[in-house]
């Protein structure tokens, strides 16, 4: 049997809620959701539902207060090892040029210098950033920060990457450039990936499933879609095709009410 690379069980995830000291929040409740292995799957719902929370339990990086979290069939307890992240804020050291942020994961993990070096010049030079691994973030334009951030995570041959919102701060022409490349990467290493967005568009554009959350409190799946587009796909190209605009037509039914209901909430919080 294929084993899931992630398995959500009915997991549940209360805060102590930050309006009100002492009572709590239900972020998360009653998720069971699963990614296979080699699968792209991508989750969308309105602000503040709780994607970034899922994400987070299937990091390890917080602990359901029910239901279980299974990565390739083994609970999973403490952080997991098996994946690597990718989040919107930026991941490089900026005192390390690009080569030394690409490197310092292996080098951390006990790999030698001079082979982590090699290994971090061939991701630098896989994601395009072959001339450009004695750069200093700073000496960087925000695209090639995302490339060398892609290259970090990649350099450690994570068999999961989480990504939440990678690509949101980035201008739209080279958001597309990043996410075609992403693409051709995941391709031809068939990596299990969990990916967080916003943008509907950039979901069905990149995945084999779309998993639609409620809004919040105690958020949950209500929806989810095969995106059958073939690949291998361009971003730009993909959406224009006349499957991709009846896909967008049936998800965005579903995602409509409840990013309504989201954008409410704020309002009210916000009064
Ligand atoms: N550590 C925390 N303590 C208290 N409440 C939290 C905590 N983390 C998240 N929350 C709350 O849980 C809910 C879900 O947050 P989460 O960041 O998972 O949503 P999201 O869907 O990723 O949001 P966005 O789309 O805005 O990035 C929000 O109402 C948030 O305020």
């Amino acid at each position: 049997m294929n084993l899931a690379s992630i398995a959500l069980q009915g997991v549940a995830c209360t805060f102590v809620s930050p309006d009100a000291p002492g009572q709590r929040y239900t972020a998360v409740q009653n998720v069971s959701l699963t990614v296979a292995d080699g699968e792209f799957v991508s989750v969308v719902g309105p602000t503040g539902c709780g994607k970034s929370t899922l994400l987070n339990m299937a990091a390890g990086l917080l602990q359901p207060s029910q239901g279980s979290v299974h990565i390739y069939g083994e609970p999973l307890t403490g952080v997991n090892a098996r994946a690597g992240y990718m989040f919107q804020a930026e991941s490089l050291m900026p005192w390390r040029t690009a080569v030394q942020n690409v490197m310092a994961g292996l080098t951390f993990r006990g790999v030698d210098k001079s082979t982590a070096q090699a290994q971090a010049e061939d991701w630098l030079r896989r994601v395009g950033l072959g001339g450009f691994g004695d750069r200093y973030p700073h000496q960087m334009s925000g695209g090639m920060r995302k490339r060398a951030s892609l290259a970090q995570t990649l350099v450690m041959d994570p068999d999961i990457i989480l990504m939440d919102e990678p690509f949101s701060a980035l201008d739209i022409q080279t958001r597309q450039l990043m996410e075609n490349e992403l693409l051709a990467l995941w391709q031809s290493k068939k990596k299990s990936v969990l990916f967080i967005t916003h943008d509907l568009d950039e979901a069905i554009a990149m995945s084999d499933r779309v998993v639609i959350l409620s809004a919040g409190p105690a958020s949950h799946p209500i929806g989810e879609f095969t995106i059958d587009l073939p690949r291998p796909r361009d971003v730009a190209e993909i959406k224009m095709t006349p499957r991709f605009m009846e896909l967008h037509q049936a998800i965005w039914a579903v995602l409509r009410e409840e990013v309504l209901k989201g954008y409410q909430q704020q309002l009210q919080k916000a009064i």
